[in-house]
C-alpha cells in the first residue's frame, strides 16, 4: 500500500514517521504534498527520502490512499481541486478539526471513500490516540486500514461521529496539555533546587508512568492517586492545593473550550 498526504506540516509529520518507524509503510512507499518546495522542507528534513510534489492532484494520482493533513479552513478547497482526479481506488481520510463528513464528502464525487480520523502528535513516537469515524460510503475493509495504519502509530478507536469534536478536546488537542503540566511540573522542581535537565526528566517520566499505570493496571484512576496519597504526608498537601486552585476544573474546561472549537470550525 502507497500512502499520499496532501500538506505536509507537523501532523503529516508526525504520522509519516510514526508509519516508517512502525513498519506500517515503508519510505518509499510515502508520498507528500504541499503547495511549494520550501513548505516541503519541514518533511524532507524528518524523512529524507520521501517523495514529494507540489502537485496535489499527482498524489490522488499515485496513491490509493490519502490523507489530507491541511488546515480546516482550506480543507474545502483541497477537496474541490482533487475531485476531478479521484478514482474508484481511492480512500479519502481527512484528519482535519471540526469539519464534518458531509462537508468533506460534498466536493468529492459520489461515492467517494471517506474516513475522519482525530489523531494526536505522539503518533510520531507510536503513543497516539486517534478515533474514526466511517463516511458513506467507507466500507468494513476502508475501517480495516484505518485500524492497521492508526494502531501501528498507537491507540486507535471508532467513535460515531458525533462524538469526534470532544475525541478532539481529550486527545486531539490534549498533548498540549500535557506539555504545559510537563514544563509547569519541571518549574516546579527546579523552583525546589532541581538542575533544569533532570527536573524536565522527572515530570516527563512521572506523566509517562502515570498514564502507563492507568492503561496496564486497569484500575480507576481516584484508587491510584490514593496509593500516592499517605496520611499526613506531602502528596495530600499538594492535591489540596490543587483542587483549591481548581486544577480539575481547569481541564475539564480546557477540554470543552478545544471541543466547542472544534464546532465552530466546522459551521
Ligand atoms: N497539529 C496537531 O496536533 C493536529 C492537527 N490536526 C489537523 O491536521 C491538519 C494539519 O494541521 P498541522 O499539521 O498542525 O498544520 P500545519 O500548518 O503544520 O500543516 C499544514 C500543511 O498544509 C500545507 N498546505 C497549505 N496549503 C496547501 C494546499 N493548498 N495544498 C496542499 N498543502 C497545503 C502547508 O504547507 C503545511 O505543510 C489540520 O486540519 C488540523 O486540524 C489533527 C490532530 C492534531
Ligand atoms: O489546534 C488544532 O486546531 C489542532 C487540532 C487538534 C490539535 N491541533
Amino acid at each position: 500500500m502507497t500512502i499520499g498526504f496532501i500538506g505536509a506540516g507537523k501532523m503529516a509529520q508526525a504520522l509519516a514517521s510514526g508509519f516508517i518507524a512502525s513498519r506500517v509503510a515503508s519510505v518509499d512507499k510515502l508520498f507528500a504534498s504541499a503547495p511549494s518546495m520550501e513548505s516541503l522542507q519541514g518533511i524532507k528534513e524528518k524523512i529524507n527520502n520521501i517523495n514529494v510534489t507540489t502537485d496535489n492532484k499527482d498524489i490522488v494520482r499515485k496513491n490509493d490512499v490519502i490523507i489530507v493533513a491541511v488546515k480546516p479552513n482550506i480543507l474545502s478547497q483541497v477537496l474541490k481541486e482533487i475531485a476531478p482526479v479521484i478514482r474508484s481506488e481511492n480512500l479519502i481520510i481527512s484528519v482535519a478539526a471540526g469539519i464534518r463528513i458531509p462537508a468533506i464528502e460534498d466536493p468529492l464525487p459520489n461515492g467517494t471513500r471517506v474516513v475522519r480520523v482525530m489523531p494526536n502528535t505522539p503518533c510520531l513516537v507510536g503513543a497516539g490516540a486517534s478515533a474514526y469515524s466511517l463516511g458513506t460510503y467507507a466500507q468494513s475493509r476502508d475501517a480495516e486500514t484505518v485500524n492497521k495504519l492508526m494502531s501501528a502509530v498507537g491507540l486507535c478507536e471508532k467513535v460515531p461521529e458525533s462524538l469526534i469534536d470532544a475525541v478532539v478536546g481529550v486527545s486531539g488537542s490534549g498533548p498540549a496539555y500535557m506539555f504545559v503540566a510537563i514544563e509547569a511540573l519541571a518549574d516546579g522542581g527546579v523552583k525546589a533546587g532541581l538542575p533544569r535537565h533532570l527536573a524536565l526528566k522527572l515530570a516527563a517520566q512521572t506523566l509517562l508512568g502515570a498514564g502507563k499505570m492507568v492503561m496496564e493496571i486497569g484500575a480507576h484512576p481516584a484508587e491510584l492517586k490514593d496509593e500516592v496519597c499517605s496520611p499526613g504526608g506531602t502528596t495530600i498537601a499538594a492535591v489540596h492545593t490543587l483542587e483549591k486552585n481548581g486544577f480539575r476544573g481547569a481541564l475539564i474546561d480546557a477540554v470543552l473550550e478545544s471541543c466547542n472549537r472544534s464546532r465552530e470550525l466546522g459551521n
